[in-house]
């Protein structure tokens, strides 16, 4: 049975989801950062007793408008994710990484009219505290992250050096430092984002493994008897819910201890797997189930089936048997392998149990009469 273990293209797709779904979940909270920057920035009048430069001389209160800007595309941004229909939808994370990029280009243009006016007190603690918060909420994704923080970035160096003061080359080196921190915590960051996804795939992967061995048979990679059991339960119970027929196929492998004997045990396994695949393959609708009963022996769940549907599927057994032509040297009747099969058909008010040990009356009755034909359960 193939080990289940996801390729990295795979992975990367997981990753992107999953960086798709940090977003949307993390977006709203430096929303809400941005928009109280904005109101602090508004009410600035009462919590600095400084005098004030920014929109002293100006007719136009830009900054107010900037601010304003910037608090009407964080609300909307905001209630939009709030009440999306789908919360993980692809486009929300595009509206938010657009929202982004704008509010970045707000926060530039309000730091340059503080720059601009000599005004730089509350620019760098600002510009930092912003970066740090857009860091610890967008870590994950370095291209929004980035289209984020560098606007800012750029800009206040620059204009630092354009409009100077006695703080210039300590505010500089303060930023390249603060640089060099960001994106050594980006990395940090990343490094265990990347890791918790990886391990939480290794976690599915693990359990799509054990899925698979508990409801597979490891030899033939066939359905296996318990998870035969259970689908017979499901099927039932769709069957008393829509009154649609269903239908069992219980299949054996004629002499085949003469075929171990004669061939030996590993023949004997690919023999099997060979009859596995013909069992596979005389089956029409998605819905039927080959499983491997115990031994060389085979089942087939088939709802929906009639009898007669039943019987046709038997018989492509029987004809896809003969194409590959697994020979049988050992075999007292015909010299290739040959599948003795009985077949039932669920009565009304009967049960699961009854309906398994009708197919394998009508299997005795194949063998009983020579094997290497079909037989149906008779009743009464
Ligand atoms: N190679 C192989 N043989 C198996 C496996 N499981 C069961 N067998 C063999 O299948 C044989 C079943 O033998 P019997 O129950 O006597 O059935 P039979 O020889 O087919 O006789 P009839 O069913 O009456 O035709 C035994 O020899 C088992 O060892 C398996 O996984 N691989």
């Amino acid at each position: 049975m193939p080990e289940i273990r996801s390729s990295q293209s795979e992975l990367e797709t997981r990753l992107k989801t999953m960086r798709r779904r940090a977003i949307i979940s993390s977006g709203p909270w430096f929303l809400w950062i941005n928009l109280l920057f904005c109101l602090f920035i508004l009410g600035r009048h009462y919590f600095s007793p400084l005098p004030q430069f920014v929109n002293d001389t100006q007719e136009i209160p830009v900054l107010e408008i900037l601010m304003g800007l910037i608090l009407i595309t964080s609300s909307s941004v905001i209630f939009i994710l709030r009440m999306a229909h789908d919360p993980h939808a692809e486009w929300l994370g595009k509206l938010l990484h657009g929202a982004l990029v704008c509010i970045s280009v707000l926060w530039v243009g309000c730091f340059y009219l503080f720059l601009a006016s000599g005004d730089s007190r509350i620019v760098f603690p600002f510009a930092a505290l912003l970066i740090f918060t857009a860091l610890i909420s967008l870590y994950f994704d370095a291209r929004i992250l980035l289209s984020f923080t560098l606007p800012i970035w750029v800009v206040v160096l620059i204009c630092n050096f354009v409009y100077p003061s006695e703080l210039t080359m300590l505010n500089a080196v303060l930023y390249v430092l603060l640089a060099g921190l960001f994106e050594s915590g980006r990395r940090i960051l990343r490094g265990w984002f990347v890791l918790a996804i990886s391990r939480e795939q290794e976690t599915r992967d693990l359990i799509k493994q054990l899925k698979m061995l508990a409801n597979h048979d490891p030899l033939t990679g066939i359905a296996n008897r318990r998870s035969f059991h259970l689908q017979l339960d499901k099927a039932m119970q769709r069957q008393q819910q829509c009154n649609m027929p269903l239908s069992l196929v219980m299949l054996d492998v004629d002499h085949f201890k003469k075929y171990n004997d004669y061939y030996g045990h590993q023949a004997g396994d690919e023999c099997l797997i060979k009859v596995a695949k013909c069992l596979e393959d005389a089956t029409r609708s998605t819905q039927d189930v080959v499983a491997r009963f115990g031994g060389e022996e085979f089942i087939m769940l088939l709802p929906d089936a009639t009898e007669q549907q039943a019987i046709e599927v038997a018989k492509r057994i029987q004809q896809n048997l003969q194409v590959p032509g697994i020979a049988h040297a050992g075999s007292p009747a015909t010299p290739w392998v040959t599948i003795s099969i009985g077949i039932s058909t669920l009565q009304p008010g009967s049960s699961a149990s009854r309906l398994i040990a009708e197919a394998d009356a009508a299997l005795y009755k194949a063998k009983e009469h020579g094997r290497n034909q079909w037989q149906t359960f008779t009743h009464g």
